[in-house]
Parts: C-alpha cells; structure tokens; sequence
C-alpha cells in the first residue's frame, strides 16, 4: 500500500479518538505523514505518543486546536505547511452529536468543515500555484436520510455532502487539480455514540439499544471504508455510505443522488 498512496501529507481534524484516530493509523500504515488536531489534548497527546511510537516521530505530529477557533486554525494549518512541505490530503473529520448544544455543534460540524475546506482549496489549488490534492469530509448515513433522533446534527451532515458534492461538480474543479470526496457512515462504534440520552439525541425513549447495536460497525470497518476512497484513482465526486448490514460499501456520485442544476457543471468548463 506504501507505494500506491498519491496523497501522503495530510491533516486531518479530530484525531485523537474514534474514527480520527483510525484513519490516522491507517494513513501512517501507508507510509503517509500525518498532522492531527484536536482539542482533547489528553487524548490527543496519548495518540500521538502511541504512533509516534508505531510509525517514527517525524511522520505524526498533534496540533492543538479547534476548528471553530477561525485564526487558530489558519495558524495551525500554515504550521502544518511548514512541517510537511505542503498538504495534499485534508481530512475534515472532527465533529459531535449533542443535539441541545446545537449552536455549538453547528459551529463544529459544517462551520469546521467548511473553514477546513476553504484553507485547504487555497493552498491547493493548481489554478493559484498549488500543487492539487484530495479533500475528504465527513458526513453520515444521516447526511443522507432524516432521522428523527438528531435533527439538527442530520442537517448539519446533509450540509457536509451538499458542500462537499457542489464544490465537486463546479466547473472549475478540474483548473484547481482538487478532488472532493464524502464519508457517510451509519452508526459506529464510538465515543459518539455512547451514553445516548435526551441531551444528545431527541425521542431517546423510542431508541432501541439492540437495534443501534445490530446496525453499529466497528472503527476498523471505516478504517477499510476511508482507504478504499483514498485509494480510488479517480475520487472527485465520490460519495461513500458505509451501511453495517451489508457486506459492501455503496459508492455513489454526488449527482446520481438526484438532479443538480446545471445538469453538471464540470461539463461546462469545457465547452
Ligand atoms: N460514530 C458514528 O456513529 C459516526 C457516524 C457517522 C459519522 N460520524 C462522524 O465521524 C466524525 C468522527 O466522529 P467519531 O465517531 O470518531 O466521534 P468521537 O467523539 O469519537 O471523536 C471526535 C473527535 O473530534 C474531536 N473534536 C470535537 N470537537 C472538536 C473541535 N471543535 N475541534 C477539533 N476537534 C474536535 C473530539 O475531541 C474527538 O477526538 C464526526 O464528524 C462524526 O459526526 C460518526
Ligand atoms: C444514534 C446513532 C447516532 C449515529 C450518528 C451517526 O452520524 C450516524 C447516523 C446514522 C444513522 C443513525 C440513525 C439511527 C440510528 C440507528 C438505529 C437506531 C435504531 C433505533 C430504533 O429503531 O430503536
């Protein structure tokens, strides 16, 4: 896997714990060389010390910082561009479930990614003396359905893919040498996931712990789900659900989910 990775410098947000840290070990694995951020820094400090650790001090660094904080996180990732050279993959995976905390919560999970995703266009960008590279974000299964449970974190996910699929589609995606991809996983094993009562989720009555547990997959599931999007020659527009009843992955693009208008635009650009 070392030699087939196109992008090896990464950041990627949220890495201390979950899914993050998952990803993180999978991309050190493939020779890739990673900053994280995070605002656990207890967490964050013991992840970075364990792959240090597994995978050499020079190819894993953790950054302190969180992504609503907009100049910290601009410092942050020009920090990020100094020790790596430059970034070719941005991973913007760091977000949160507590629907009474909603302000917040908007805040983390599309206004981050968003300002993740801006960064990272401008200093990618082929059109402006960038050298390309790959934007992965992370939505959910309930960035594709309406769940009932979490009507504001749905709408914060629905936001991430819509985003993420529209930059994907724009007609100058092909002049910036960026490809655009999203994660929606169902529910994982996580910390996320865990102690589900009325602050974090609606109607947490109607919820049935059996039936989250059949549908719940392991970390190591999205770790094979992530490397498989990563590794995709071609990912622009690709959009991942990771379902855990079944044995596959179901890989779309962004505008086989329903009609966009224009039809789409990539195809404009070259007329
Ligand atoms: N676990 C699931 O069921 C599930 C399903 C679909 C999508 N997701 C998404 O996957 C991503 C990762 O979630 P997870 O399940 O690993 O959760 P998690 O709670 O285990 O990990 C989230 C990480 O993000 C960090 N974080 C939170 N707010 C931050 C901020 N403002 N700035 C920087 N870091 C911050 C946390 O400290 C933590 O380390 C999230 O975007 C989540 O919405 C999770
Ligand atoms: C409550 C799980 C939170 C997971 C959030 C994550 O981003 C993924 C969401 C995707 C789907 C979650 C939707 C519902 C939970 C799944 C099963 C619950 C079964 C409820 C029941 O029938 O009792």
């Amino acid at each position: 896997m070392a030699t087939i990775l196109k992008t090896k410098n990464v950041f990627l947000t949220g890495g201390a714990c979950g899914l993050g840290k998952g990803f993180t070990d999978s991309l050190l694995a493939a020779a890739a060389r990673v900053i994280f951020t995070d605002v656990n820094r207890t967490a964050a400090e013991a992840t970075e010390k364990e792959f240090q650790d597994k995978y050499g001090k020079d190819n894993v660094k953790f950054i302190e910082c969180d992504v609503t904080d907009g100049p910290k996180f601009e410092e942050t990732f020009q920090t990020a561009i100094s020790f790596l050279g430059h970034v070719d993959l941005m991973v913007n995976n760091a977000g949160m479930m507590v629907e009474s905390k909603w302000e917040r919560m908007i805040d983390v999970n599309y206004k981050g990614v968003v300002r993740g995703t801006l960064m990272a266009v401008e200093h990618m960008r082929q059109d402006k003396g960038g050298k390309g590279g790959r934007i992965i974000n992370i939505s959910s299964e309930a960035g594709l359905k309406e769940m009932i449970f979490m009507p504001i974190y749905g709408g914060t996910k629905h936001a991430v893919r819509c985003f993420t699929s529209c930059l994907a589609t724009a007609p100058d995606v092909k002049a910036q040498g960026i490809e655009y991809g999203t994660l929606c996983p169902g529910p994982v094993d996580t910390d996320l996931i865990r102690n589900l009562d009325e602050t974090k989720i609606r109607h947490s009555n109607l919820m049935q712990p059996e039936r989250l547990k059949e549908r719940t997959s392991s970390v190591e599931r999205l770790q094979e789900a992530f490397m498989k999007l990563v590794l995709l020659e071609e990912m622009n527009k690709a959009i991942l659900y990771v379902d855990s009843k079944e044995e596959n992955f179901y890989e779309m693009k962004a505008n086989n989910l329903g009609p966009t208008w224009p039809a789409d635009s990539t195809d404009l650009s070259s007329q």
